[in-house]
């Protein structure tokens, strides 16, 4: 029976037993009494006895409550019987995670062959990343690739009131992966769970944590399990979680580019019939900053507005509604920026790219326009090799480049903009570091103690300057002279959101062929 039906019941019978039987009338009892007869005193508490024990079972005490409530809406989740199953064909774009996932697969499809070699098994992965990027896909691509099943859980159905309740589903959640082995567990929002623990302790979450690090602590070779987490905020994942054989592996997913977005929309529109004139890539042009779930959503907009309007097909003024509709839907305000924004944050992180070449500091491994966490773009550099001694000239190199984004932009538009805010902190560090802790400054072989810094700090602070200023005029003098490589960089950056290393090394030998000396 349900526990409100239970409830609807038994209160009223409580009151109107307490009524019937203290009512004079029906006692027979002098005017006024309003006593209670023994026997009416016995069954008001034989119903309070009822009613204790059934919330005492249902509400009060932990050791009652049923394990994992939400088995329901799991299983539903799970049952994946009637539904095609999801392979990496279904995820779009995201290569270099689909490569990093590789061995996971092959493990999960042949434990045997690492099991003989004695070969530690992975067991915990960390997708991390911004909504809707397909991060839930591809954990469910990856038991269908593998034929496991697939066990979804949310951080958030962990959290209870009550100490112990969280950590016995956590429990129920590995058993039941055990038992139906080989199987993915996904849990997703695992910072609900696994955010770092505080002073404040709270119970209840500490015992649930622990939990959940036994049980991935506790799974031993014969066990074909993987556990998937994924995150908004890595940050807040406590480091207990990250250490070596718990998720010790974490895959960045982020925002598609322009070619993703385009195979995002393949994707989504390979079932539907749209009009063959359709332009893929320039609804990929117009979707920049949107996230795979984004894409998702416009396709099915532009479906519907079909229908509404009583086409054969999707046509291109439908998907341009439904852009606009889902745009309309993100906060305007915000994209337009991020939109209007694009060709700057091209010359800018085209500016860091340069400088890296022409200084030949760390090999540059990506560069980006898609926004990440804080930061509107990005380049990723791979360090060239191992080092622990760093010249005072490649220190230098380090400012310029960091200081290439704001010189490309003062070049380009004639004005520079807050988006070097992070590069600016960044080079003072290093700037900072010279003159306090490496005597690389005017100031000689000097080390700064922290009381000493307080008390000089006007002098330390005027040779930080000199650094940083020297750093800046140089790069502003390396960014005018190659002013035109910069715009065919920044300009094929605009266009692919992305570039590899190598993409960067083509357009710049393709530029070079055409100038009589090289500059880089
Ligand atoms: N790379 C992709 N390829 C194809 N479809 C995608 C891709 N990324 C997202 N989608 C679409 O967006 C939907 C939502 O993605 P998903 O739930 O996997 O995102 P998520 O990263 O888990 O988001 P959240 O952090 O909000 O849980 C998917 O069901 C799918 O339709
Ligand atoms: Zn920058």
């Amino acid at each position: 029976m349900k526990k409100k039906s239970l409830l609807f019941i038994l209160l009223p019978s409580i009151i109107f037993g307490f009524f019937m039987l203290t009512s004079p009338g029906i006692n027979n009892k002098p005017k006024g009494y309003v006593g209670i007869s023994s026997s009416g005193i016995s069954i008001i508490i034989l119903i309070t006895i009822i009613l204790l024990i059934y919330f005492l079972k249902y509400n009060g005490s932990p050791q009652f409550a049923p394990v994992n409530l939400k088995t329901e809406k799991t299983d539903k989740k799970n049952d994946k019987a009637n539904e095609p199953k999801i392979g990496f064909k279904d995820v779009a774009g995201l290569d270099e995670a689909k490569e990093e996932l590789e061995e996971i697969i092959d493990f999960l499809k042949n434990p045997d062959k690492y099991r003989a070699m004695g070969a530690k098994i992975p067991k915990g992965i960390l997708l991390h990343g911004p909504p809707g990027t397909g991060k839930t896909l591809l954990a469910r691509a990856i038991a269908g690739e593998t034929n496991s099943k697939f066990i979804a859980a949310s951080g958030s159905e962990f959290v209870e009131k009550y100490v112990g309740v969280g950590a016995k589903r956590v429990r129920a959640l590995f058993e039941k992966a055990r038992k139906e082995a080989p199987s993915v567990i996904f849990i997703d929002e695992i910072d609900a769970i696994g955010a770092k623990r505080t002073l404040e302790s709270n119970n209840e979450k500490d015992q649930t944590l622990n939990q959940l690090l036994i049980e991935l602590d506790g799974f031993n070779n014969d066990q074909t399990v993987i556990v998937i987490g994924a995150t908004n905020r890595i940050d807040m994942l406590d480091e207990a979680l990250k250490r070596p054989g718990r998720f010790d592996r974490n895959i960045f997913i982020g925002n598609p580019d322009i070619k993703s977005r385009e195979e995002i929309f393949k994707v989504h529109i390979k079932n539907k019939p749209i009009n063959p004139k359709i332009n893929i890539s320039e609804l990929a042009k117009r979707t920049h900053g949107m996230s795979g779930a984004h894409i998702s959503n416009i396709a099915n907009e532009a479906a519907i507005l079909a229908v509404r309007n009583n086409k054969k097909s999707i046509d291109f003024d439908d998907f341009n509604n439904a852009i606009e509709k889902v745009i309309g839907g993100l906060e305007r305000k915000n994209y337009s920026i991020i939109e209007k924004e694009k060709r700057r944050v091209s010359f800018h992180e085209a500016g860091h790219a340069l400088m890296g070449k022409i200084l030949s500091s760390d090999l540059i491994s990506k560069i980006s326009i898609i926004p990440r966490s804080q930061a509107l773009g990005y380049v990723m550099y791979t360090p060239n090799e191992e080092r622990f001694l760093i010249t005072k000239e490649e220190l230098f190199n380090k400012i310029k480049v960091m200081l290439g984004g704001r010189a490309a932009e003062e070049v380009i538009f004639g004005n520079i903009s807050t988006g070097a805010k992070d590069d600016l902190k960044k080079a003072n560090e290093i700037a900072f570091q010279m003159v306090c802790e490496y005597g690389m400054s005017d100031l000689g072989n000097r080390f700064y103690e922290p009381t000493l810094i307080k008390n000089c700090y006007d002098i330390i602070d005027r040779e930080i300057n000199k650094i940083i200023d020297l750093c800046y005029k140089d790069t502003l003098e390396k960014v005018k002279l190659n002013k035109e490589l910069l715009s065919k960089v920044a300009n094929v950056l605009y266009e692919k959101e992305t570039l590899t290393g190598e993409d960067l090394n083509t357009i710049i030998e393709k530029y070079n062929s055409t100038q009589k000396v090289s500059i880089i």
